[in-house]
């Protein structure tokens, strides 16, 4: 870029220029702002490639992300020289990312070790349902004391999990120590930064809060949380405040030489943004999902009502961090995504969505509930799934475009429900912004579904204000008391209680139909199981010898087993066989008991000794002498076979060397939960698939037969 350029910025007076690296769900942007000035002056944004490789799946290319961030910087660059700045005017660099969103990669090559996995994928149900078999009475609030979140497969820890279990390639770079792990703003740090030549592996607090694994408190990594889900501490990157100068870019791209010194999750830099920065301020953020935050300050209020407690962002190293409470909805614009690709009932968002809906003056009673990952906040459902319901003859596209906006406004009403129960005090007005904000017809309903006015911010991206503001104020050319973002519009509620208040149970009402529906049991005929089954008692009936070691013939194994110890009806059992098959039957427990315990208990099982013991520092005291405990699958037990025999790993990749047993006999079992029955079942030995035989014998000198 030419740096004696002539053009006259755009008022005379030539500010610093701030830099912000947007990476959402859909899009990447790259935006500059002048320094103490609220609107962007320039900006470019791409398209991500979307990848679902199956139902429910949702990728993204972790290469593509950086791809996109150097080509929207050089635009957004280019554009610079007609209003008289150059490129040397970026004094620092800010990045807003989604959130939750995992990459594991290689710390020696750069590389993606795997696609990363989108925040709204729901992959992970069942290592929800494993980690949940750990933890007392199922409780997937147990933890919220530690990290503000319930065990959901929409944060990182699940999906870090899912990635070690299932995909070899992490495993071996787990083992070898080649393993990186980040949410996607670690992943542009590490990478901008000089990636394998000495990127830097840092996130920053907001960021952590949505992993699962971060204490709220000490603003660290959970020892515990990181045990529970086998995630080493070595893998995981160091956390920093939101606003510090981290270092450099060192990637000879055209931001070369640019200092970073702010990091957002992107709906945390939205409530930056929005200058919601007091304790009892809240906005809500309209984009393909749906997120409200409520500042508490710097008090963790704990929601009783569903909601989560996140960090909001922490100004410097030596600042106190603030808290929010949030509601997240997972499907906002999403959903009217769906009705243009998937139902094609309109050819463009922007430009249609509020056109048509408008064409109609209710939705006729059609209650639409797009719970297609199930629903968050504040029912936490993965077992819910979309519906649209209260269909006539009637009814027309109008009607289930409009029911679509209304469900994004249904959704926050629940969201400020429990808000306001959390609270105590309930919000009289509400800050919005996001992409979806445009569309007026929308702003109105959500005035007249909540009854509070809606204020409309000046602009839709206020996550990019954000963490301009924070990178700004790092770098010293932001401060405090700068221009900051104000709302251009209000909307007022414009119907009566009662009206609100009816329509709102109905929505209640359609919410309780779209719960309960990805069950397996609802599915069993429709999944492709029932055909599995099929061939399974077939082989029973048939008395067919199954042939030894082989997969199916392990599972059938099993089966048999199960069936003997419980008279299930068939439906249950029908129930119990699918679920085996998709869980159980690839997690197993092999317990081989060394030295007489003092104790019985284990840090998965008994998580309470181990929250008031952590000088226990687990199970590595002499009180806690535990028991060896492999954890493993099919895959890891053919490959710790195959390639050595003599040393095992645990769920950390640390290996154990399992000492052989004295007297007590080898405990195998596995264990499942069904709804009430708690399935858990030590396996008879004469059943015991082949594999299992022949890796105790290898680990224990023994012979079994
Ligand atoms: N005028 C509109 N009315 C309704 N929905 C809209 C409108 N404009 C955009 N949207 C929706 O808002 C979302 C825009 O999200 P965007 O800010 O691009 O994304 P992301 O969440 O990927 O970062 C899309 O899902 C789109 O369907
Ligand atoms: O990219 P968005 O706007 O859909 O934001 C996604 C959220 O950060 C997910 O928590």
């Amino acid at each position: 870029m030419d740096k004696g350029t002539t053009m006259p910025v755009r008022d005379g007076t030539k500010r610093p220029l701030v830099g912000v690296i947007d990476d959402g769900t859909k899009t990447v942007r790259f935006v500059i702002y002048e320094a103490e000035r609220s609107e962007e002056l320039v900006s470019y944004q791409m398209d991500k490639t979307e990848v679902q490789p199956q139902e429910g799946w949702s990728e993204q290319d972790p290469l593509e992300i950086m791809h996109h961030i150097k080509l929207c910087a050089e635009n957004a660059i280019d554009q610079l020289v007609e209003l008289g700045y150059t490129k040397d005017d970026i004094v620092t660099l800010g990045i807003t990312n989604q959130r939750e969103t995992t990459i594991a990669w290689d710390k020696y090559t750069g590389e993606p070790l795997h696609a990363a996995i989108a925040w709204n994928d729901i992959r992970t149900d069942s290592t929800v349902d494993a980690i949940l078999a750990k933890i007392p009475d199922r409780n997937k609030n147990y933890f919220k004391n530690i990290c503000g979140l319930p065990i959901s497969p929409y944060f990182s820890a699940l999906k870090m999990r899912w990635l070690k279990d299932n995909v070899k390639a992490i495993r071996r770079a787990s083992r070898d120590k080649r393993l990186l792990f980040g949410t996607v703003d670690t992943w542009i740090v590490w990478n901008l930064t000089g990636g394998p030549q000495g990127g830097m592996h840092i996130t920053d607090v907001s960021n952590a809060s949505r992993t699962l694994l971060m204490n709220l408190e000490t603003l660290n990594w959970d020892p515990i949380l990181c045990r529970l889900f086998g995630i080493h501490r070595d893998t995981l990157p160091q956390i920093r405040s939101s606003s510090e100068i981290y270092g450099t870019v060192k990637d000879g791209s055209i931001l070369d030489g640019i200092r970073i010194s702010g990091i957002l999750g992107n709906q945390q830099a939205a409530l930056v943004g929005q200058n919601c920065m007091q304790a009892g301020q809240a906005k809500n953020t309209y984009r393909s999902g749906c997120f409200l935050l409520y500042n508490t300050g710097t008090r963790r209020v704990k929601s009783t009502h569903g909601l989560i407690t996140t960090v909001a962002y922490k100004l410097g190293p030596d600042v106190p961090a603030v808290y929010a409470l949030e509601g997240s909805i997972a499907v906002a614009g999403g959903a009217m995504k769906f009705l243009r690709d998937n139902l094609r009932l309109m050819k463009d968002v922007a430009a249609d969505t509020e056109h048509i809906a408008a064409q109609v003056f209710s939705t006729g009673d059609v209650y639409f509930v797009p719970a297609f990952s199930g629903l968050y906040a504040p029912y936490w459902r993965k077992d819910a799934r979309g519906i649209i319901c209260g269909l006539t003859a009637f009814t027309t596209k109008n009607h289930i475009i409009r029911a679509a906006l209304e469900a994004v406004c249904f959704q926050t009403r629940d969201i400020l429900e429990a808000m306001n129960k959390d609270c105590g005090m309930p919000l009289s007005k509400l800050h919005v912004d996001g992409r979806m904000t445009s569309n007026d017809l929308l702003m109105q309903l959500q005035a007249d579904l909540i009854g509070i006015p809606v204020l409309r911010a000046q602009a839709w991206d206020m996550s990019t204000l954000g963490v301009a503001l924070v990178a700004g104020g790092a770098a010293g050319v932001w401060g405090a008391e700068a221009a900051r973002a104000t709302h251009s519009d209000t909307f007022l509620p414009t119907t009566t209680d009662d009206d609100r208040d009816a329509r709102y149970t109905k929505w209640k009402m359609a919410v309780q139909r779209s719960l309960g529906w990805a069950t397996n049991k609802k599915s069993f005929n429709m999944t492709g199981q029932a055909k599995r089954k099929t061939s399974m008692v077939t082989q029973q009936s048939l008395d067919v010898p199954s042939s030894p070691g082989s997969r199916k013939a392990s599972l059938f194994d099993n089966l048999l087993d199960v069936k003997l110890d419980k008279n299930y009806d068939d439906e249950e059992y029908n129930s119990y066989v699918e679920e085996l098959l998709q869980y159980s039957a690839r997690k197993f427990s092999i317990f081989v008991p060394s030295k007489p315990r003092k104790k019985e208990h284990t840090i998965l099982d008994d998580v309470d000794y181990f929250m008031s013991k952590k000088e226990c520092d687990y199970g590595m005291c002499e009180c806690c002498a535990p028991e060896k405990k492999i954890q493993t699958n099919w895959e890891s037990i053919e490959e710790i076979i195959e390639n050595d025999p003599e040393i095992i790993f645990d769920s950390d990749d640390n290996p154990i060397v399992v000492e052989p047993v004295r007297n007590d006999e080898p405990v195998f079992f596995t264990s499942i939960s069904t709804g009430a029955a708690n399935l858990s079942k030590k396996i008879n030995l004469d059943k015991l698939p082949g594999v299992f035989k022949s890796i105790y014998n290898k680990i224990s000198n023994s012979q079994l037969t």
